[in-house]
């Protein structure tokens, strides 16, 4: 086997810009539970995620703010919560009532800890760029974008975050993120992992730039990088890969690419750190709840206040670069893996159907990848 091409060595050293990383540090700032004080030109709120929030936490703000929090949400999850949604608008805000509201205009429970979030909703009005970026925060941070906002008198935020010992952030700045230190990779470790199916195969682990994720590249047999390589792009499912859920058919698309790969000799499963087409395990779960109500797939992620697919393919061709495989025969059924990894430098000699019986539980979902997200027969 060939030693991945050294021109990898570097990604991993390269800075990220200052305000990419003060992005990451208040992401996990959220994570954790901790407000964090966002400012504009003249305008400075704290935002705390909902769903990481403590009991106490808007009686908390409210004090170190010194203004009643409202609610800032994703319009897709707002209208999911069933409130009413000015159109043109990618957030917003929704007032939160003194006591519980006798009506409550939510028809499901916004989750947060010790407050009951739905029957305190009232007024909703249109975001603005504080909500925006609050809730662009919070997607970056996995978390569901709905989130306490409490606006402030601040004169200097960077004084007034530090005595406090809160980060402070421009909403610009998260506006603006930048997450190709995500997409570069560093190629890290490789060892021999003989599988059942594939007794000669090597796994490749890559590190983003950023230290967030990690991507495999599995190697099976001795594919040679001046031919187009059987190739498949397998983003991380663990509920279908490692306990057989039949609510998809990843488990079986999983082993089938190995299978196949090893039956013809030599070829490489790239497997993606992009569990639930990129919105992460937790809100995958949130998203087969709001389908066990009746949502299909793609409406369920967008009921959560994300993208139908949230994944990018730019790590699968750099993975493939570095291992210097640069045509491929693609084992899928995806139209979007096929363009992008042509988009990124990887010519698709071949597109090689992918597909596996169908059972009660994930007949619905494959019908609509094919019927909505044009997946392929
Ligand atoms: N958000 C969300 N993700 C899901 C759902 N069902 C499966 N997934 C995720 O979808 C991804 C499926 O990945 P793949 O099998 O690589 O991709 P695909 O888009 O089906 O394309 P091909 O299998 O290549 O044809 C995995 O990350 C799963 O975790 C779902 O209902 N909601
Ligand atoms: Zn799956």
């Amino acid at each position: 086997m060939h030693e991945p091409s050294s021109a990898s060595a570097t990604a991993i050293a390269e800075p990220a810009t200052a305000s990419v990383r003060r992005v990451d540090r208040a992401a996990a700032e959220l994570r954790r539970g901790t407000p964090v004080l966002l400012h504009g030109h003249d305008t400075a709120v704290l935002v705390q995620a909902t769903e990481t929030a403590a009991p106490g936490s808007v009686d908390a703000l409210r004090s170190l703010g010194g203004t009643s929090p409202r609610l800032a949400l994703a319009t897709g999850r707002a209208e999911a919560l069933g409130l009413e949604v000015a159109s043109g608008t990618s957030t917003i805000f929704a007032e939160l009532s003194d006591g519980p509201s006798s009506q409550p205009r939510s028809r499901h429970r916004v989750p947060m800890p010790g407050l009951d979030v739905e029957a305190r909703i009232s007024e909703t009005t249109a975001g603005d760029a504080m909500t925006d970026a609050a809730v662009a925060l919070a997607k970056i941070a996995r978390l569901a974008p709905v989130l306490l906002i409490a606006s402030v008198e601040v004169r200097v935020p960077a004084e007034w975050a530090r005595s406090r010992d809160l980060l402070e952030i421009k909403a610009g700045e998260v506006l603006e993120y930048d997450n190709s230190a995500g997409q570069r990779l560093s190629w890290v470790a490789e060892a021999r992992v003989p599988l059942a199916d594939a007794e000669n195969t090597r796994l490749h682990a890559f590190r983003a730039a950023d230290g967030s994720v990690e991507h495999l590249a599995i190697v099976i047999g001795e594919p040679r990088p001046g031919e187009a390589v059987l190739t498949r792009l397998h983003s991380e499912c663990l509920t279908g890969d490692l306990l057989g859920s039949l609510r998809c058919d990843c488990g079986d698309q999983l082993r089938g690419a190995v299978r196949a790969i090893a039956e013809t000799g030599a070829g490489v499963l790239l497997y993606l750190a992009q569990e639930g087409r990129g919105i992460g395990l937790v809100n995958k779960l949130r998203a087969y709840a709001l389908q066990d109500r009746g949502a299909d797939t793609l409406d369920a992620n967008e009921a959560l206040g994300y993208e139908a697919d949230e994944r990018v393919y730019r790590p699968a061709a750099e993975m493939l670069r570095q291992l210097d495989f640069t045509r491929v025969r693609l084992l899928t059924n995806n139209p979007d893996k096929v363009a992008a990894l042509g988009q990124y430098g990887i010519t698709v000699e071949e597109r090689v159907p992918h597909h596996f019986p169908s059972n009660t539980h994930n007949a619905a979902y494959l019908a609509t990848k094919a019927r909505r997200f044009g997946h392929m027969s």
